[in-house]
């Protein structure tokens, strides 16, 4: 140990604010700095690590050790970078920093829950909670303790490629899913402080609410793009779901690319210094986005020197750089000694990582141990997921009337025709965000039950079940099947990669429909992040609902096809009727849903 070093700041004994300034005393400069980068892991080395001290690592989306890693891999992945941190002068740890937006999502083997606008369907916030604590478990089993979630975007437009990752179009169901932060960090115990920054154990983990502020507010839902929208649209739109975030314990909040009534977000100081640690009297760091910084300007990191010095003096903490640190520290030392940056800004930022590492824990418990890895993917995880599968179905139309339902299905019949692309592929079914950054269109994505597998476990033994992803109608005629069940809907897709115009079914499914509901009694399960164009086929499907994105336990979507439970779901977005309604939100002045916000047909379930 270096003698010159005094180690007060490791005494867990000791008053936090007394370990933070006890530290930041002996920081240099470069180190307080470093401390505010987060890099990539393919960026970064232990030496690296070790040598530059820097705060933070994250796997971006997809960003992996290997191929299907397993959680033992993981864990030496990360305690690999930490060792090099804490080799450093200083022995500061990293915070390991992931998207585990609907269960770990980048891990192989992970518990895939349903994506956030199914969950918002549920109206469940206890299953939320739930679904967070798992999470935070399956996190912990790769020894990563900070994840970046939940995302609590209110999605005003379906047209936007992340509307799937907000949980709803109305901000009081976006609230009240912020219990998903008690279910992550741990429940705050009761008089404790509000509003700081708080982790409850080894097994749980680091929030971020994100992405902060409007992300779901752009116009006609262009991904990054600008939200215009008044001081109290945006107050009661947007930010409650802040306030409870914060009043709930979040210790990160991630900011967004897209822009306020024209002013990058990233370079917003009144709303993320002023409102958020101002008035709000946020305490945890703030985060930029994956090269947030470098997107204040256009062409991105046109100019990254002056985008820093705005990012920075705006009020962000750390910055998701994610590649080339060098760069970030050399600006960012040149900017502090051209009294560009004052030092408070600096030493702001440095006392709330540190704030957080250590009400987390981090300097006591750096390395992760093998003690959770059993969670990954665990049979209460995955039937916690097929229970918010349930929850989160929405029953849209359910025969001609209600005196002649088609659901639930019988389970004793003599042949099923199950159709359509999605029905029989576990990368449809999770959507994107999945594996990889993306998601993928592949049957066997990672471990799971697809829908067809669900229902080929539901039905008696002696019905015949008959799988065809692309039937043509004479095969549908000919066969003599008592009904169809018909699984089509959107390709796995995320951010601006999912920005959609048109919303209509993709093909093959619209013509699978076509084909099996023109010839025989079918039911349509669509698997989609939103709405999509159905009124045109309504007529001529028997019965219809949506899915969303179920994530690996297809089996729930059984359980209610059948009516082992019934349908219980309500929608979390307006379904309209055409796009050129859009956007159109629950309280519009003009609304004229196909079916609106709210609605959802019921069915009785045998409650086994
Ligand atoms: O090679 N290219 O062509 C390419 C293109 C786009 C990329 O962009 C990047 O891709 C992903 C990783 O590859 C990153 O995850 C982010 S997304 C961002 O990242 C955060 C951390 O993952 C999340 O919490 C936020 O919620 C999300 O907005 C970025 O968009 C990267 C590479």
């Amino acid at each position: 140990p270096n003698p010159n070093i005094d180690l007060l700041y490791k005494d867990p004994s000791q008053p936090m604010n007394i370990r933070i300034k006890n530290l930041m005393d002996q920081m240099t400069l470069e180190e307080k700095i470093a401390q505010m980068a987060q890099l990539d892991r393919v960026a970064a080395t232990p030496d690296i690590m070790r040598d530059f001290s820097i705060g933070s690592l994250l796997s971006g989306g997809g960003s992996v050790p290997r191929e299907e890693a397993t959680a033992e891999e993981w864990v030496e992945m990360v305690n690999g970078f930490q060792n090099g941190s804490l080799s450093s002068r200083l022995g500061i740890p990293m915070i390991y920093g992931v998207d585990a937006v609907h269960g770990h999502n980048n891990v192989y083997k992970a518990t895939i829950f349903p994506h956030n606008v199914a969950l918002g369907a549920t109206r469940d916030p206890e299953l939320v909670k739930r679904i967070g604590a798992a999470t935070a478990l399956e996190a912990r089993a790769t020894g990563i303790p900070y994840v970046f979630a939940p995302c609590i975007a209110v999605c005003r437009d379906p047209r936007w490629g992340r509307c799937y990752e907000s949980y709803s179009e109305d901000h009081k169901i976006v609230e009240q899913m912020t219990e998903i932060i008690e279910g992550l960090q741990g429940e705050l115990p009761p008089n404790s402080r509000k509003g700081v920054p708080y982790l409850g154990g080894k097994d749980k983990v680091v929030a971020c609410a994100k992405h902060f502020v409007g992300d779901g507010g752009t116009t006609n839902g262009i991904n990054e793009n600008n939200t215009v929208i008044d001081w109290h649209e945006l107050l009661s739109i947007h930010m409650p779901g802040y306030y409870h975030s914060i009043i709930k314990g979040v210790s990160t909040i991630m900011v967004s690319f897209s822009s306020l009534n024209g002013l990058k977000m990233h370079a917003n100081r009144n709303l993320v210094t002023n409102f958020l640690k101002g008035t709000l009297r946020f305490k945890g760091f703030v985060i930029s986005d994956w090269q947030g910084v470098d997107k204040i300007t256009y062409p991105e990191h046109a100019n990254y020197s002056d985008s820093l010095l705005k990012a920075i003096n705006a009020g962000i903490d750390m910055v998701m750089v994610p590649y080339d640190h060098t760069e970030f520290s050399t600006i960012m030392l040149s900017h502090v000694k051209n009294n560009l940056i004052p030092m408070s800004r600096i030493d702001d930022a440095v006392k709330r990582i540190l704030r957080v590492k250590f009400s987390m824990g981090l300097f006591e418990n750096p390395i992760a141990d093998y003690s959770f890895v059993d969670e990954l993917g665990s049979q209460a995880h995955r039937d916690l997921a097929r229970e918010a599968v349930r929850k989160s179905l929405v029953l849209l139309k359910n025969g001609e009337n209600a005196d002649n339902p088609v659901l639930p299905l019988p389970k004793k019949t003599s042949k099923i025709l199950v159709a359509g692309s999605h029905a029989n592929n576990m990368g449809l079914q999770c959507g994107g965000w999945t594996i990889t950054w993306q998601g993928l269109d592949s049957k066997n994505l990672t471990v799971g039950t697809t829908i067809l597998d669900g229902i080929l476990n539901a039905v008696d033994p002696n019905t015949e079940i008959v799988y065809s992803e692309i039937p043509d109608s004479e095969f549908v005629k000919a066969e003599n099947f008592s009904y169809a069940i018909v699984v089509v809907g959107e390709p796995p897709y995320t951010e601006t990669a999912g920005d959609n115009t048109n919303l209509t079914i993709p093909e093959p499914g619209l013509s699978t429909m076509k084909n099996v509901c023109g010839s025989v009694k079918c039911v349509v399960v669509l698997i989609s992040g939103r709405p999509l164009v159905v009124e045109p086929y309504l007529s001529s499907v028997d019965a219809l609902m949506a899915a969303w994105l179920p994530g690996t336990e297809g089996q729930g979507v059984a359980d209610v096809l059948f009516g082992d439970y019934g349908f219980t779901g309500k929608l979390s977005r307006t379904w309209f009727k055409t796009v050129d309604q859009l956007p159109m939100n629950v309280g519009d002045e003009h609304y004229d849903p196909l079916f609106p916000f709210g609605f959802g047909l019921t069915t009785e379930g045998i409650g086994v």
